[in-house]
């Protein structure tokens, strides 16, 4: 069984079809990439899969339940994560300190800083657990701000992991970084396969080849082939609307 499913998901932007009956699915432990063209509407997908925006129709089902119509925090819990850009780090805190509030969120309470030290001291081994998950263990006394920016997409994701996510959305986490920073989050996302599903929108090929056990292709907000990357870097539509000018 699927651990995501969507089916026959809407989205409109008044004449504009940002998703256009899409049909997807992720299993548990897979990673499946959506790519496409800019403006395809890969975006707008993930954004109605952590919850931001509601669909006009169609049905999300999580683990087999209907989350359509669940807000962003509910989806949080059951294991449904977006990793979200460097906003959500405190620049002046430690990469540790910032996953320690992430634990901290997870385990229920509201984001608050610390009072007691013993309360911080049960956030410690959690919070480095998902630092070294994320490659950063012999980063966490550095301060968030003095990061590159490659680690700084690793914290984010260290914060996700923290969450005990079942299934990640990942948009776009090698935008903006060097060919050698994106080749060690690709590495990372690897190590990662298996523990964690993962719906991956990226526009880096090389990553989403080496990482991707299934590809889905939208153009104009529609799922034109869904396979595995063998099959996609075959398909003639694909070559043609998305590939074709690269090979
Ligand atoms: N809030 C909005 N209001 C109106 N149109 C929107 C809105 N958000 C997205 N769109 C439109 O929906 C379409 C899909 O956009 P989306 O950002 O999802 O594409 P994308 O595949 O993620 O693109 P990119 O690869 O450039 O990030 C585009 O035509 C875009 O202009």
């Amino acid at each position: 069984m699927s651990l995501l499913s969507v089916r026959n998901l809407v989205k409109r932007y008044g004449g504009l079809v940002a998703t256009d009956n899409v049909d997807l699915d992720v299993a548990a432990g897979e990673i499946h990439a959506v790519i496409g063209p800019n403006g395809a509407g890969k975006s707008t997908l993930i954004t109605q899969l952590a919850g931001e925006i509601r669909p006009d129709s169609g049905r999300i089902l999580f683990d087999g339940a209907d989350i359509s119509g669940e807000p962003v925090a509910q989806r949080a819990l059951r294991g449904l994560a977006r990793s979200y850009q460097i906003t959500s780090i405190f620049p002046e805190f430690s990469a540790l300190q910032n996953v320690m509030l992430a634990v901290q969120a997870q385990q229920g309470h509201s984001f608050r800083f610390w009072t007691r030290v013993s309360s911080q001291a049960a956030l410690v081994g959690p919070a480095e657990a998902s630092l070294a998950r994320a490659g950063l263990a012999h980063r966490r006394d550095v301060a968030a701000a003095d990061l590159a920016h490659g680690e700084q997409r690793q914290l984010e994701l260290a914060m996700v992991l923290a969450g005990k996510p079942r299934l990640l959305l990942l948009d776009e986490p090698m935008a903006g970084m060097s060919q050698a920073e994106s080749a060690q989050m690709t590495e990372l996302l690897h190590s990662l396969k298996g523990d964690y599903g993962m719906l991956l929108v990226e526009h880096d090929m090389d990553a989403v080849f080496r990482l991707a056990d299934t590809v889905s292709v939208l153009v104009y907000g529609r799922n034109i082939a869904t396979g595995d990357p063998q099959y996609i870097r075959s398909h003639p539509d694909v070559r043609a609307a998305y590939l074709g000018d690269e090979e």
